[in-house]
C-alpha cells in the first residue's frame, strides 16, 4: 500500500502568519502522497464579532446558527482556505481547496437536536474516498476546510478534527494512512505549566488515567477521541505535536496507540 498523510492546522496556526508559512513549507516539503485538513475556529469567532454576532461554543463545538453558518462558510471556505491554496501554490504545490459539498467529497448529516440544539453543525456520513484518490492521483493536493454539506443543499460546520480523522478512515481501505494533528504544543503536556513535558506516548489504558487525573481537558478530549476512533477504523498512526514533527529530525511528538 502508498502512503498517505493527513495533516490538520488548528486556528493558533492559522492566526500567526509566521507559523502558518513555516508549516506550509514543512507540509510542502513533506514527500508522498498528502492532504491537509484546516480549522479557523478563532478566525471565525474574530470577524463573527466584527459583524456584532456572539459565538457559543460547547464542548469545543460552535452552536451555528443561520447567521453564524455563513459567517463560517465565508471565513472557512472562503478567506482562510483561499489563503492557503494561494500559499501553497507560491511554493509549488497543486493545492486544490475544498468543502464536503466539492465532488461530494463529505456528507454529513445535521446533528440532531437533544438536549442541545447545535444548529447547522453536521456528523459526518460518509466521505467519497474514490473521488478524492482520482484527485490525488492527479498529483493534485486537497485542501480541505471544516464544512461538509447533507446532498440537500444544505452546507454544514463540522469539526476540523472530526473531518481529518473521518477523511483519514476512509482513505485507510486504499492507501497506508497516517494523521498528524499539528497545533501550538509540542504534545499532549503532563504538566500543563511544563512546555517540555511532553508525553511521548497514550493509549486507550493511559488515556483513561490521565482523564481521570484530570491531566488532558478541554479541546484534548475531542481531539484524542478522535484519534482513536481513527485507529479503531484504520488508521495506522496518530501524531499530536507542533509543526516541527513534521522533519524527520524531530521525536518530541506525542504518538497514540490503541
Ligand atoms: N494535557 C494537555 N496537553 C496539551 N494541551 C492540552 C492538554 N489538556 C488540554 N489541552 C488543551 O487542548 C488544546 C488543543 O485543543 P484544540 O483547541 O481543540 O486544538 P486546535 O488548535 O488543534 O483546534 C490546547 O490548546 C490546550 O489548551
Ligand atoms: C462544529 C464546530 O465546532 N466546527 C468548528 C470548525 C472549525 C474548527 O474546527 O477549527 P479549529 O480546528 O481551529 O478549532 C468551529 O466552527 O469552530
Amino acid at each position: 500500500m502508498e502512503k498517505l498523510s493527513i495533516i490538520k492546522i488548528g486556528g493558533n496556526i492559522i492566526e500567526d502568519e509566521a507559523s502558518l508559512n513555516t508549516f506550509l513549507q514543512l507540509f510542502a516539503n513533506l514527500e508522498g502522497h498528502k492532504i491537509l485538513v484546516h480549522g479557523g475556529g478563532k478566525r471565525a469567532t474574530l470577524i463573527a464579532s466584527k459583524l456584532g454576532i456572539n459565538s457559543k461554543l460547547i464542548d469545543g463545538r460552535r452552536i451555528t446558527d443561520a447567521e453564524t453558518l455563513e459567517v463560517i462558510t465565508m471565513v472557512y471556505g472562503g478567506l482562510v482556505n483561499k489563503n492557503i491554496v494561494a500559499k501553497l501554490q507560491a511554493l509549488n504545490i497543486d493545492a486544490l481547496g475544498l468543502t464536503g459539498a466539492d465532488i461530494n467529497s463529505i456528507q454529513s448529516v445535521k446533528r440532531p437536536i437533544q438536549k442541545i440544539d447545535y444548529g447547522f453543525v453536521g456528523d459526518v456520513k460518509q466521505i467519497a474516498s474514490s473521488s478524492i484518490d482520482k484527485l490525488i492521483q492527479a498529483n493534485f493536493t486537497p485542501v480541505f476546510c471544516a464544512i461538509t454539506h447533507d446532498k440537500k443543499g444544505q452546507l454544514l460546520n463540522t469539526n476540523a478534527d472530526t473531518i481529518a480523522n473521518t477523511i483519514a478512515a476512509g482513505m485507510s481501505r486504499i492507501y497506508d494512512t497516517s494523521i498528524y494533528y499539528c497545533f501550538e504544543l509540542n504534545g499532549v503536556l503532563q504538566d500543563f505549566n511544563d512546555k517540555e513535558s511532553v508525553i511521548k506516548h497514550i493509549n486507550a489504558e493511559s488515556y483513561k488515567e490521565l482523564l481521570e487525573k484530570g491531566i488532558i481537558s478541554d479541546g484534548m478530549i475531542p481531539k484524542i477521541d478522535n484519534c482513536f476512533d481513527a485507529l479503531q477504523n484504520g488508521v495506522q498512526k496518530v501524531y499530536i505535536g507542533n509543526t516541527a514533527m513534521l522533519t524527520k529530525e524531530n521525536n518530541n511528538f506525542t504518538t497514540i496507540t490503541l
